[in-house]
């Protein structure tokens, strides 16, 4: 992947060790959740690589991790229109309700077997798309209306989560993949620290707090802030046949090194989306990031076209929410004038 040609100099072949290295540092951190390497040494590794590039520009690559620290701000966001629109989503609040969709789901598909779904996290945050161009990272947009988004490629360069180059040798031509960028809970709290002690505006949520950062025109600022993001859906797919099933969708964005939520699972009807619902339910808490129910999708692809959509949502998928928490308004000691 952007291996140096033979007889190359030996500072190129130094810079390609580096990138792949930090890249790999990256992955194994915010993709895998698991440290690889001390922090003192990724920043050595770092300054290293960032040294080459500003004695030899022609070295910066899309997919060099110094590319992720961002840049002069934007007077703008572009508009982005999304080739396949993002859709929306139909909610169910109680067991009727989701007894109900499997019912339609049935029907719509003229079987009396039971249909497994792929049952995932509702991730509170926001969604965009991230087109790839031959396993590089090229453009990223929010989802806007759907049909128009924002362009915040700047700003999704220093997600350290999302890859800036995919992995493996499945590597598509063209690929939109959909996800969530979100905050986790910890990451939040520290922030709304730092603004308090700016004297700046705390964020009210950390879905606030991620769209905030997203929005941001200086992608400095954005760099600051620890952005994560979880894969959940696909757009545009040229040069490969797409995966037969959302399962095995999600298994393949594991390959490719697209941080992909391991709190999923394929089941059946009715009874398996409430068992799934109610254990999710029971870790909602422990979870590091906040949700606002799960998602259930019929499994199997060919099942989801012969169902279609019904006015922008599909007649496949469906939110599941919990009940709104009453607003947990901590009592603010209030601070006496003196
Ligand atoms: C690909 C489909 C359409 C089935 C789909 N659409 C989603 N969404 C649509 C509505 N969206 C939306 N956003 C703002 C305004 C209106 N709708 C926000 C994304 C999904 C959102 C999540 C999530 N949040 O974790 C998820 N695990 N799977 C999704 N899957």
């Amino acid at each position: 992947a952007g291996r140096p040609p033979a007889g190359a100099p030996d500072w190129l072949v130094r810079a390609h060790e580096l990138r792949t290295e930090l890249n790999r540092h990256n992955h194994n951190y915010y993709v895998l959740d698991q440290p690889s390497i001390p922090d003192s040494e990724y920043d050595r590794l770092f300054q290293e690589l960032q040294a080459l590039e500003t004695g030899h520009p022609e070295l910066l690559t899309p997919d060099s991790p110094t590319q992720r620290v961002g840049g002069a701000p934007l007077p703008q966001f572009d508009p982005v229109r999304h080739d396949i629109p993002m859709l929306s989503l139909g909610n169910g609040f109680t067991d009727e309700d989701i007894e109900a969709f499997d019912k339609r789901v049935m029907d719509g598909l003229e079987t009396l077997q039971e249909v497994r779904y792929a049952a995932e996290l509702k991730f509170d945050g926001l969604a965009i798309s991230l087109r790839y161009e031959n396993g590089v990272l090229v453009q990223a947009a929010t989802r806007g209306d759907g049909a128009t988004g924002e362009n915040v490629t700047a700003n999704i360069r220093t997600v350290r989560a999302i890859p800036l180059r995919l992995h493996g040798d499945r590597i598509p031509s063209v690929l939109d993949v959909r996800g969530e960028v979100l905050m986790y809970k910890q990451d939040f709290a520290r922030l709304n620290q730092r603004q308090r002690d700016a004297g700046q505006k705390e964020f009210a949520n950390p879905r606030n707090a991620a769209a905030g950062s997203l929005r941001q025109l200086d992608s400095r600022i954005t760099a600051q802030r620890t952005l994560r993001f979880f894969a959940y859906g696909i757009g545009v797919l040229e040069g490969m046949d797409m995966p037969a099933s959302h399962s095995a969708l999600l298994d393949w964005y594991q390959e490719l090194g697209l941080p992909v939520c391991k709190e999923r699972a394929v089941v059946s009807g009715a009874a398996g989306l409430l068992a799934f619902f109610r254990g999710i339910g029971e870790k909602r808490e422990a979870l590091p990031y906040e949700i606002d129910g799960v998602v259930y999708k019929v499994d199997r692809l060919d099942q989801q076209k012969h169902l279609g959509f019904v006015s922008r949502a599909p007649r496949f998928a469906l939110a599941h929410k919990f009940p709104a928490q009453e607003a947990l308004t901590a009592v603010q000691d209030i601070e006496v004038q003196v």
